[in-house]
């Protein structure tokens, strides 16, 4: 059986964008490439295997076997599909997203590896054992797999819709969840004048600890004040933008002051570039910052900046997670 191999290309993301907790994301052009190949393992492919190579941010850190979140996620996508496992994953990593800086790094790597999978699921491939050592019947053929499908799984993955959202489809998204359960979401497209830029610091906040400092409940007024700068920073996105609309609709009562313990210099950061009129918020859940320049203001932003935080203005990624081929990468 011969090798069969994807290349998928994932952007960053920046979740939240102030008042849309786990709702607005925004992509970004900043990209993660993972070539995926899925291979006989010489020794005859006893159980699964995994081999990866990671260039670029989280090299050395991330575990190069089975635990890789990519690994990981495409097996359990396998099993979502209702397809045996692949009995060898290759994965090569080019990683440009700084991991747990809050531009959605993880969301990255979970749509990178459902993408992957069901792109490898569509050619024949060499399955793994079943667990009980039993042979794997033959891949029956891949099963209809949605694009519903892929942001229900990324979803369920990373435990809200906000990053994979814009990871799977570009430009701007609100998310929200059925009564059912299913998530769903919206994309629009933000006016070509949304000048992003995001502060990068050196230091690192996990997702997982900057959820665990949220209350369980909310005052009401928070609530309802949140709603109506969500909404008023959708308008203020996708008309032409207007600072005074993007500054009124970039404040947040439902998740920053809660967080801010955890990522002071980021909290500080914020406070002072929107004292001086700049649309800033913590990006996703920290602690990079997220600020849209306008022309007027621009200037203002790098000084307030400390030597160890990268300044990156990026463009909006309008088209979102793609599979290429391995020729045209
Ligand atoms: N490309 C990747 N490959 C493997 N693991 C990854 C990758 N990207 C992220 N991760 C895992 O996810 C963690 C970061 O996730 P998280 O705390 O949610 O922050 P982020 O805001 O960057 O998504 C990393 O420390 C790493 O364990
Ligand atoms: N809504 C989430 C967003 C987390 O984004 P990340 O890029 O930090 O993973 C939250 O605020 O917890």
């Amino acid at each position: 059986m011969t090798d069969s191999t994807v290349v998928v290309r994932v952007p960053a993301t920046s979740a939240n964008l102030g008042p849309g907790f786990d709702t607005l994301g925004l992509a970004l052009a900043l990209h993660d490439e993972v070539e995926a190949t899925l291979y006989e393992p010489s020794s005859g492919g006893s159980a699964e295997t995994a081999e990866v190579s990671v260039e670029g941010e989280g090299a050395g850190e991330v575990p190069l076997d089975g635990r890789h979140l990519i690994v990981a996620t495409m097996r359990r996508t396998f099993d979502r599909m209702g397809l045996p496992r692949p009995s060898g994953i290759r994965l090569r990593c080019v990683n440009r997203i700084p991991h747990a800086r809050g531009l959605g790094s993880s969301s990255a790597a979970i749509c990178a590896g459902i993408l992957a999978a069901r792109a490898l699921a569509a050619e024949p491939y060499a399955a793994a054992p079943r667990p009980d050592g039993t042979a794997p019947a033959a891949p029956p053929s891949p099963p209809e797999f949605t694009d519903d499908d892929v942001f229900a799984l990324a979803t369920e993955i990373e435990g809200h819709p906000d990053n994979v959202g814009p990871c799977l489809a570009g430009g701007l998204t609100v998310a929200w969840t059925e009564p059912s359960g299913v998530p769903r979401m919206a994309k629009l497209l933000p006016h070509a004048d949304v000048r992003p830029v995001v502060l990068v610091p050196e230091h690192r906040l996990s997702t997982e600890t900057a959820r665990g400092l949220l209350p369980a409940s909310v005052p009401h007024a928070d609530a309802s004040a949140n709603a109506g700068r969500a909404a008023l920073l959708v308008a203020a996105l996708t008309g032409r933008p207007e600072r005074e609309l993007l500054l009124a609709g970039t404040e947040d009562r439902l998740h920053q002051g809660y967080r801010a313990p955890a990522m002071p210099r980021t909290a500080d950061l914020v406070a002072r570039l929107r004292a001086l009129g700049i649309p800033a918020v913590v990006s996703g859940a920290g602690p990079t910052v997220l600020a849209f320049s306008t022309g007027d203001k621009q200037d203002l932003i790098a000084p307030e900046v400390g030597n160890d935080w990268h300044i990156r203005p990026l463009d909006v990624e309008t088209r979102g997670a793609c599979v290429v081929s391995p020729e045209t990468r």
